[in-house]
């Protein structure tokens, strides 16, 4: 079964498109990349791929079930990064992960929380409160919030945002070893190295429509932009 299926995906905003339509079969352990100049819909793709807004048109299914966030069965198999962050009050960095990492039922969910701590680098942080984070260090929080969750489809949003250049290589080498423990990824970029460093095909949005690059090509087509 796949682990999320788009058909004909048309979305947008107040019925107007902002893409052409989207179909693509997305397999356990696939990596793909959303990319496209500013405004061509990535985040609007990602956000109705997550369930957060309705589709205009066509269909949306991971795991072979509709998507719904609400669905307890899809909360703990997808995990996803966007560009927004909320927190607890009062409540540390740490303590922020081991309650997520808890909440979706992690056995030893301490020790899941300072592994994931020390891949994204941000150890000596763990009991700081949130919002004393520097920009690129709130990037690393928020990505590790997804990664102390359980999954099998990983959906981030430019998650190369804010991160300095020894981060996003290594972000690189996160996403690969997920897409070898099996996690589906898929996610929006303007990064071409951090696209060839994942080896992802890409997903190409613009006006002439969506079209998926082999990883030879992706990268190149993304350098164009700049
Ligand atoms: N809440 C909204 N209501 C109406 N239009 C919106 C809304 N959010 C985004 N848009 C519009 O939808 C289009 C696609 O925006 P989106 O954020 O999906 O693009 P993007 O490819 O992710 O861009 P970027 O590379 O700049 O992050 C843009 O023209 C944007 O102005």
């Amino acid at each position: 079964m796949s682990s999320l299926e788009l058909s004909d995906l048309l979305v947008g905003y107040g019925g107007n498109a902002v893409c052409p339509p989207v179909s693509l079969t997305l397999a356990p352990g696939e990596v793909v990349a959303v990319i496209g100049t500013n405004g061509t819909g990535k985040s609007t793709l990602l956000r109705t791929v997550l369930g957060l807004q309705e589709p205009l048109s066509g269909t949306v299914s991971a795991f072979g079930r509709a998507v719904d966030e609400r669905e307890r069965g899809f909360r703990a198999r997808v995990a996803s990064v966007l560009d927004d962050d909320a927190f607890f009050p009062g409540v540390t960095v740490r303590e922020h992960l081991v309650l997520t990492a808890r909440g979706h039922g992690v056995p030893d969910a301490g020790v899941v929380t300072d592994q994931v701590l020390d891949h994204v680098g941000i150890t000596g942080h763990g009991g700081a409160m949130p919002h004393t984070l520097s920009s690129g260090q709130r990037r690393r929080f928020l990505l590790a919030s997804a990664l102390v969750r359980p999954r099998d489809l990983l959906v981030l949003d430019e998650p190369e945002q804010r991160l300095d250049t020894a981060m996003r290589a290594r972000l690189a080498d996160l996403l690969r070893a997920e897409a070898d423990a099996g996690t589906a990824v898929l996610f929006a970029t303007h990064d071409d190295r951090l696209l060839a460093g994942t080896g992802a095909s890409a997903l190409h949005l613009s006006d002439d429509g969506a079209v998926l690059l082999r990883p030879d090509d992706a990268p190149g087509v993304l350098a164009g932009f700049r």
